[in-house]
């Protein structure tokens, strides 16, 4: 059985359901079948690229294509241990699985805000649908959950024990709130059914594959700085956050899925950076005649973001090793890829 939660004092009161009669079934396969849901995005894309790189994996991913796309898995598709199914999570999926991993939900505030009832219904209703896949297949469940949840914190760091500062009621309350709901399903499903599951908070990831024009400061910066256009810092610039290079999200996920632990577990790199620093390390980096330009912000906009890794250190042995330095080159070269704008020498 998992362990406990950091900061929960429930009790797991059932054993995780049986697996499918499948399982048993003669034509078993002795592969492990992993679900991605939200698999055609950033992150998910890279996930999927790491689990086929295991041959006794099969994975299908279930996506709507909101703000994913079919490229990012272009080389998988019509591999035999790859399935691509265009899917929405606020419908039933049926299919028999071993694990899930459950990222769909739009993560850029831009798309998670662009239809906000449509954001709570993939958080709320797409968490319950693939928890009752789990139960009734007997599946591990991650759900990719997020720093959001700690609202505009005033406990820094951030550790998981901390029950955060969220307006129940702002713009961004139907990706804060909805992620937090999913997180009470998952634990609720935990308790009185004895599912499986595991819960990552994600803190702010970048890296190949985000979407160019996806509105998050990372990708908005390294476009600016390639199109000779200016970093546009929302006011005051000295709120901060944390970035995380994908590859190392992805190792952290899978060690989380794989452990013992339910989590809650923040994953992230806890190097702290000012926007204003950020765009002036783009700037060094990337183009050095790019201006900053100062621009209003966005209403209930966190003002500071560091994670507390001791958790994902003690319990998973993870913790990040891209520096920001070292991952921003690596992103630029896919933008500078995809924008066909080559770096001039
Ligand atoms: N990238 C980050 O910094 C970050 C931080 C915290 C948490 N997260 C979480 O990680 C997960 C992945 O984030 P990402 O950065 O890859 O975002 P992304 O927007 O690139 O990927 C999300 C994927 O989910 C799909 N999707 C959205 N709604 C869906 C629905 N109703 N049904 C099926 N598919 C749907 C999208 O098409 C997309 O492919 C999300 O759950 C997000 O909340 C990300
Ligand atoms: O880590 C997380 O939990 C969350 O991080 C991000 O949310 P946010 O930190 O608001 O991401 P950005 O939109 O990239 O904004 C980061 C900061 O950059 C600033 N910003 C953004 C865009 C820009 O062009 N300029 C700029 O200064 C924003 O005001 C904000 O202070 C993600 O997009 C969420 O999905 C995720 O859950």
């Amino acid at each position: 059985m998992a362990q406990e939660a950091s900061n929960g004092d429930h009790v797991s009161a059932k054993p995780p359901p049986t697996p499918s009669p499948l399982r048993n079934a003669k034509f078993f396969q002795a592969n492990m079948r992993i679900l991605v849901t939200g698999g055609a995005g950033f992150i998910g894309s890279h996930l999927v690229d790491r689990l086929m790189e295991n041959e006794k994996n099969e994975v299908i991913v279930a996506d709507n294509y909101f703000t994913g796309s079919k490229d990012n898995l272009k080389k998988w598709i019509g591999h035999p241990r790859f399935e691509l199914i265009r899917h929405d999570v606020t419908e039933t999926l049926l299919v028999e699985v071993d694990r899930i991993y459950h990222l769909a939900c739009p993560a850029s505030p831009i798309f998670y805000k662009y239809n906000p009832v449509k954001t709570i219904k993939t958080n709320v209703i797409g968490t319950l649908n693939m928890l009752g896949l789990a139960k009734r297949v007997g599946a591990r469940i991650l759900l990719t959950s997020t720093s959001e949840v700690y609202g505009d914190p005033l406990e820094h760091p951030q550790k998981e024990s901390y029950w955060g500062n969220v307006n129940p009621i702002g713009v961004r309350s139907c990706y804060d709130e909805g992620k937090r709901v999913a997180e009470t399903l998952m634990f609720d499903y935990h308790r009185q059914h004895g599912i499986e599951i595991r819960i990552a908070r994600i803190f702010n990831t970048y890296g190949p594959r985000m979407n160019i024009d996806d509105g998050r400061v990372v990708s908005n910066f390294i476009a600016q700085a390639i199109r000779d256009e200016p970093l546009t810092v929302q006011a005051p610039g000295t709120q901060t956050r944390s970035f995380c290079y994908v590859s190392d999200m992805v190792d952290g996920l899978i060690r989380l899925m794989e452990g013992d632990n339910t989590g809650p577990i923040n994953i992230g790199n806890p190097g702290e950076f000012t926007m204003l620093e950020l765009a002036e390390t783009v700037k060094e980096l990337i183009n050095p005649k790019v201006e900053i330009k100062m621009v209003d912000n966005t209403p209930d906009d966190p003002r500071q973001r560091k994670p507390d890794i001791t958790k994902a250190k003690e319990l998973l042995g993870w913790e990040p090793k891209i520096k920001l330095r070292d991952g921003l080159p690596l992103m630029e070269d896919d933008f500078r890829h995809r924008l066909g704008v080559p770096k001039k020498i």
